[in-house]
């Protein structure tokens, strides 16, 4: 297949259902998504709407009850865990509302880090997290361990550890959720900038409406089902 026509992601009628002792709680009723590369969304939703339950299974890290996902063609449920975590690495990127950094290791070994795991060689890895910390303005926080960077630092540093990989999508859930307001625009600003220069797609949960406004593509999860808005 044409990498070029195969959508980043795309997802059919994805149903989930957690059980609840005799009960079964339906949070997905059937949702579909196609995701193309360089496309930016948001996704906004009531607390409990089901938003990180969606992203989860999108990304590979929870089981549908039914339906299909597909990561450029691939479809998550003919892999074992070793392949669905080769295609993780391999096409996608994930940034959380905690920055979830290794703390004894500064802003340079955290971005180099998802590289170095998948073996490629020191020098590369330390030279593109590098050029990466530069191109999210935080060139001269290299050598910083977590604890001596500010809260939209860190996420900076989180974003650019993200897309080291090079990955066609990046998955955000809730980014700003938990900067002040300032520090949430820049971090947004920084996200949009990203996907204009890298071309990379990008799939934000936000509780931020003004945010989301902003984002191209705007779907709202309610009641089981995702709309576009
Ligand atoms: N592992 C689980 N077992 C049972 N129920 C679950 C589980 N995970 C989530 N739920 C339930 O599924 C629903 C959706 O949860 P989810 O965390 O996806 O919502 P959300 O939209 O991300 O919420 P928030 O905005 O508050 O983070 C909630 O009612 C939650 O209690």
């Amino acid at each position: 297949m044409n990498d070029a026509v195969v959508p980043v992601l795309q997802a059919s009628q994805l149903v989930k259902c957690y059980e609840e002792g005799p009960n079964e709680l339906e949070v997905l009723r059937g949702v579909d998504l196609t995701v193309q590369k360089g496309d930016i969304l948001a996704i906004i939703g009531a607390s409990g709407s089901g938003k990180s339950t969606l992203l989860n299974l999108l990304g590979g890290l929870d089981f549908a009850t039914r339906g299909k996902v597909m990561i450029a063609g691939n479809d998550l449920s003919t892999l074992n865990d070793r392949g669905t975590g080769r295609l993780r690495n391999r096409y996608l990127g994930f940034v959380y509302q905690f920055h979830h950094l290794l703390p004894e290791f500064t802003a340079l070994e955290n971005v180099a880090m998802p590289l170095l795991i998948r073996g490629d060689k020191p020098a590369e890895c330390q030279a593109k997290a590098a050029a990466l910390l530069e191109k999210v303005g935080l060139g001269h926080r290299q050598r910083h361990k977590p604890s001596a960077l500010s809260g939209g630092e860190r996420q900076r540093v989180a974003i650019a550890r993200a897309l080291v990989t090079e990955p066609a999508l990046v998955m955000a859930d809730e980014p700003t959720g938990n900067l002040d307001e300032r520090t949430a625009e820049q971090v947004q600003a920084l996200m949009l900038e990203l996907n204009e220069s890298l071309d990379t797609a990008f799939m934000i949960v936000t509780h931020d409406r003004e945010f989301a406004a902003r984002c191209p593509q705007q779907y709202e999860l309610h009641d089981g089902l995702l709309n576009r808005l």
